[in-house]
């Protein structure tokens, strides 16, 4: 395909993503539909989307709508292209640009030049003053990172493994274990060093998370929401401890079997029924479900849909989860509490109303990312009961 055709092909499934269909799905039926597309084709066709899904408020007014063509053009306003080059008809172009396309388009200010819907702004503004400079991180592609599983390799020769896979990583500050792609992120998934569990694909934060969670060897840990299990993993990867994988929905705990097998590790799923019978536990974790509003550069759907009643209904499930998982902390155990989320109304605010249904506990310490060029929005914490 020619670069104009991508943009033309983007422009398509862009609109079937503002008729409501989930990106990845408008994605795929388009892939469907496209056969003559090769590998290359798809991925420049996703970046665009993806690149347009971030930054839909400002796109939308530099391309004069909010339509796939009017964020395609958008687009490339803001990199300082004239659309009707690449909006020619010529080829496999996408149709000229009508007249109005042609003379739309405006300077795009307050919440729209931030890509941040208006409900959001003030929350923002409350939980960490000026929004501007994270908004502006949002607006940007994520980095791809990797974890080093400590139990089947090291850093070095991981780098080594996917260097001969044409896989240029390197070791950044965020966390021990976190390796940064610059080059060959997409053969990730089919490299060796993927396949013998030496690496996963884990963002930085999310390790940094794990990191300064109290492990040690011999400990019975739950994680109480471990979805995919990426940190179950994760915490599998630094100590010789008994773990234990939950989730509400446990077909979220699928793919952990395989990936724990991979991995060189053992975890014991455990459904609702069996979670008191499992415990007590010396460190319990809930990641728990919330905004992904530091991580919305990856997901960045979840910007536009979330809302403040969405943020309402969370923080109660968070609060029920909490309330739910102290009663599984064994005697000296530890409470861990993390989001994906920058909202002080998913995270210290969290903690504060913990606290004061629950005097006995302490916090011993709290911590927040925020996205930037290691990883994503992260907050995480350790609680824990003051002794009788
Ligand atoms: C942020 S995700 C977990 C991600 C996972 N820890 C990882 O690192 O890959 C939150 C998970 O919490 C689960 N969840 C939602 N409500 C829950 C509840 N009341 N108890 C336990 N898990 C719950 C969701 O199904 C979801 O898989």
């Amino acid at each position: 395909m020619t670069p104009e055709a991508r943009i033309g092909a983007a422009a398509e499934v862009l609109e079937l993503i503002l008729a409501g269909e989930p990106a990845e799905k408008a994605l795929t039926s388009w892939g469907r539909r496209s056969r003559f597309a090769g590998s290359k084709d798809r991925a420049a066709v996703r970046d665009h989307v993806f690149d347009a899904l971030r930054c839909k408020r400002s796109f939308a007014v530099l391309g004069g709508g909010l339509s796939g063509r009017g964020l395609m053009i958008g687009l490339l306003r803001s990199e300082g292209r004239d659309p009707a080059q690449v909006f020619t008809g010529q080829g496999h172009a996408p149709a000229p640009l009508t007249e109005q396309e042609a003379a739309g388009g405006s300077v795009p200010e307050g919440a729209d030049a931030l890509d941040l819907p208006d409900w959001i702004v003030p929350e923002l503004q409350a939980s960490l003053g000026d929004p501007a400079p994270l908004a502006q991180v949002l607006r940007s592609r994520a980095p791809v990172m990797l974890r080093v599983n400590l139990r089947k390799s090291s850093v070095s020769k991981a780098v080594a493994q996917l260097a001969a896979d044409g896989i240029v990583a390197a070791p950044v500050s965020v966390s021990p274990t976190a390796l940064l792609v610059s080059e060959g992120a997409r053969r990730v998934n089919g490299s060796a060093a993927y396949l013998q569990g030496m690496i996963e694909l884990q963002d930085g934060a999310s390790q940094a998370v794990v990191d300064r969670l109290p492990l040690r060897d011999g400990m019975r840990v739950l994680d109480y929401c471990a979805g995919g299990g990426g940190k179950t993993l994760a915490m599998a990867g630094r100590a010789r401890a008994e773990f234990f994988a939950h989730d509400a929905n446990p077909r979220r705990l699928k793919d952990l079997p395989v990936r724990a097998d991979r991995a060189g590790v053992s975890v014991k799923l455990l459904e609702n029924s069996g979670l008191s019978g499992a415990g007590p536990f010396d460190l319990v974790l809930c990641d728990a479900p919330c905004s992904g509003s530091g991580a919305w550069r990856r997901s960045p759907e979840g910007k536009w849909v979330f809302d403040a009643s969405a943020l309402a209904e969370l923080t109660q499930i968070q609060d029920e989860i909490l309330d739910q998982a102290q009663g599984l902390v064994a005697q000296n155990g530890v409470l861990a509490y993390a989001t994906c989320s920058v909202l002080r109304a998913e995270n210290d605010a969290r903690v504060d109303a913990f606290l004061a249904r629950h005097p006995d506990w302490d916090l011993q310490w709290s911590q927040q990312w925020f996205p930037g060029p290691e990883g994503d929005g992260f907050f995480a914490c350790c609680l824990t009961k003051s002794p009788k």
